[in-house]
């Protein structure tokens, strides 16, 4: 009995981890095209992966030294890019998961990037704001030997933020000896950040779902929603749903959650968050655990804090009819399957929340040409690429008949298998229709 318990834990473990999980999709999309299987052989491995330590000196004097890591997933279409994630789950299969859906939502919004993540082992609300800052300038120390606005370019994830990114430029450019703004995205507007970046993640979650509900005839001013997680992309997401007409009957954070059937007074919410607040605390509203909301009867849910969120536990009380995958990975492939049975209309992560990406690469064209942007333009730009990703992953989904998540993959790897081909990484069988 307990072997048979073990076994189980070990595929539940197997099953959860998003190394497995990418690299099972690409597989399978690799194959349902007829692709020559080297394609999967490339893509199933980041180029470069490195474990660093980062040693901080804490306020009682001693050294703490956390474990950090950056995946560079593929450059063929140019140079690495990705977040930095501060957290006490982070793993390395983590990391190079990231770092693959980085590649994969580049290539279907046609950016010229790589894929590239990184993250440290840490619960950076343990630590207060020097300690922080010092952890930031450790990381980026420590793997200054493979960044840089050619070869990889690290931006904002979960748990950090403009204020983290100005530090890491900073020390960045401390070691470097002169100012070099494209090292990293979504820095402060002050030293070459974009107009728009903070939102751009949101705004695009929100064209991505606009898109679809026209394409479900899906009343937006009539609709309503839910969204797990209240950091930057969860917010975000709120205002520009609320500005739509969607009212948002709940919002957890990972501390809990509130709930309201009239709707949330988003506007509220946001002005209370700005204060330093978190979400759940918000006291206009009834209580909620994540677990309910899942079940909430609402038309659209949105999961945007972490991975694995909708389970084979959590996907059969779910009534919404769009998924919008604002985190990355939320869906664990049971969760997955379970959503196809009940016909919801999945917009898949890599598709759902590349706007941060996109408009990290308008910052760093921007930063390239010295010349600065008006957020009309960003916006605008932003929206085009959105729209044109949203659809191009739509026509596939109906040639081919497959679901949304397929559709993504398929977009993303016949992208990069024409790059593959085109630096003769590739030469067998191309024949990808
Ligand atoms: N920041 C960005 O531009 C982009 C972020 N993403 C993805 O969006 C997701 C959220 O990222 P950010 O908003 O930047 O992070 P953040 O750190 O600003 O916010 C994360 C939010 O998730 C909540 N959370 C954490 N664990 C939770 C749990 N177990 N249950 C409910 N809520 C929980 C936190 O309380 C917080 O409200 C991540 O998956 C990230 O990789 C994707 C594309 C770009
Ligand atoms: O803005 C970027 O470069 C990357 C954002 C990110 O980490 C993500 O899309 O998951």
């Amino acid at each position: 009995m307990q072997e048979l318990n073990k076994h189980e834990a070990d595929i539940t473990t197997h099953h959860k981890n998003p190394y497995e999980i990418v690299k099972n999709l690409i597989k399978e999309s690799v194959s349902n095209l007829g692709m020559n299987e080297n394609v999967y052989h490339i893509l199933k491995k980041p180029m470069r992966v490195m474990e660093v330590s980062v040693p901080v000196r804490m306020d009682n004097g001693e050294f703490q030294n956390f474990t950090g890591f950056r995946s560079q997933h593929n450059d063929v279409l140019g140079p690495t890019k990705g977040g930095i994630r501060f957290h006490p789950s982070v793993t390395l299969d983590e990391v190079k998961a990231l770092s693959i859906w980085m590649s994969m939502k580049s290539a279907i919004l046609d950016i010229p990037f790589g894929g590239g993540k990184g993250g440290v082992i840490v619960d950076p609300n343990e630590l207060n704001e020097r300690e922080l800052e010092e952890l930031s300038r450790s990381y980026i120390r420590s793997i200054t030997p493979i960044i840089g606005p050619q070869k990889d370019i690290p931006a904002p994830d979960v748990n950090t933020n403009p204020e983290v990114m100005g530090w890491m430029m900073d020390e960045f450019d401390k070691l470097r000896g002169y100012n070099i703004p494209g090292i990293l995205t979504g820095k402060p507007l002050i030293i070459g950040g974009s107009q728009g970046r903070i939102a751009a993640t949101g705004r695009g979650v929100v064209f991505t779902i606009r898109e679809a509900a026209h394409y479900l005839n899906l009343d937006l001013t009539n609709a309503t929603a839910a969204i797990q997680g209240f950091g930057n992309v969860g917010s975000m997401t709120a205002k520009f749903l609320h500005q739509m007409g969607v009212k948002i009957v709940a919002v957890t954070d990972a501390k809990g959650g509130i709930y309201d059937k009239n709707g949330l007074d988003i506007p509220k919410l946001l002005d209370f968050v700005s204060k330093g607040n978190v979400a759940s605390d918000f006291s206009e509203a009834d209580s909620i655990e994540n677990e309910e909301m899942f079940a909430l009867p609402v038309d659209i849910l949105i999961p945007a804090a972490i991975e694995n969120q909708v389970t084979k536990e959590t996907a059969p009380k779910i009534q919404a009819r769009i998924l919008a995958e604002a985190a990355n990975g939320p869906t664990t492939p049971e969760g997955d399957a379970i959503l196809e049975e009940k016909e919801i209309f999945i917009i898949p992560d890599i598709l759902c929340n590349a706007g941060g990406v996109t408009v990290s690469y308008f910052e760093w064209v921007q930063n390239a040409m010295n010349y600065y942007w008006k957020e009309d333009e960003v916006n605008n730009q932003l929206e085009e690429r959105m729209v044109e990703g949203f659809n191009r992953v739509l026509e596939i989904q109906k040639q081919k008949k497959s679901r949304m998540r397929d559709a993504a993959y398929t977009t993303a790897i016949k992208h990069l298998v024409q790059a593959f081909h085109a630096r003769g990484w590739v030469k067998a069988r191309m024949d990808v229709e």
